[in-house]
C-alpha cells in the first residue's frame, strides 16, 4: 500500500496551489496537489511538512496541517491511499523548486483540470468541506 499525505494550501483569498507534475514523471502534465509518499515509519504530518519544504520551500508547522478527507484508487495495480489536509499558514512564498508549474485555482475550477484519478473525488468533498 502507498501512502501519499498532500496539501490544499488555502491563502486568504480562498484560492489553493495546484503544481502541475513535469515532463519525465510518471502523470506527467497532470495538476495535483503538493506532497508525496511517506518514507517507512514515517509519521504522516511530518511527512507533509518535508515534501511542502522540499517541493515549494515553505516551512509548516505540522499542527496548522488540518486532516481534511482521502480518496483510494489504484494506481498502476498498487494500492494508494492519498490522505488530503488543508492547511492556511505558513512561512515563505511557495517556489516551484522542482521544476514544476504552480498555480493558485477556485476548488470550483478544479473540476476541468486535468488531474490524477485519485483526485477527482476529493475535488468534491474539498468544495462541500469548505462550504460548510
Ligand atoms: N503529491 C501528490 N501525489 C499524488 C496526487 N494524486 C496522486 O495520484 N498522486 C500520486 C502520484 C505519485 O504516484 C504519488 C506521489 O508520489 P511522489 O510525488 O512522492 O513521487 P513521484 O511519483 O512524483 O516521484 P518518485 O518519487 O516516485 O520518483 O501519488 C496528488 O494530488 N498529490
Amino acid at each position: 500500500m502507498l501512502i501519499v499525505t498532500a496539501a490544499a494550501l488555502i491563502r486568504a483569498d480562498g484560492l489553493i496551489l495546484l503544481q502541475k507534475r513535469p515532463e519525465g514523471r510518471d502523470m506527467a502534465g497532470l495538476w495535483e496537489f503538493p506532497g508525496g509518499k511517506l518514507e517507512p515509519s514515517e509519521q504522516a504530518e511530518a511527512a507533509l511538512a518535508r515534501e511542502l519544504d522540499e517541493e515549494l520551500g515553505v516551512s509548516v508547522d505540522p499542527q496548522n496541517l488540518a486532516p481534511t478527507c482521502f480518496a483510494s484508487a489504484k494506481i498502476r495495480d498498487k494500492d494508494l491511499l492519498l490522505l488530503l489536509y488543508c492547511c492556511r499558514e505558513w512561512q515563505g512564498t511557495p517556489q516551484p523548486l522542482e521544476g514544476q508549474e504552480l498555480d493558485w485555482f477556485a476548488v470550483k475550477d478544479m473540476y476541468r483540470l486535468p488531474m490524477p484519478p485519485a483526485d477527482l473525488p476529493l475535488i468534491d468533498l474539498l468544495e462541500r468541506i469548505l462550504r460548510d
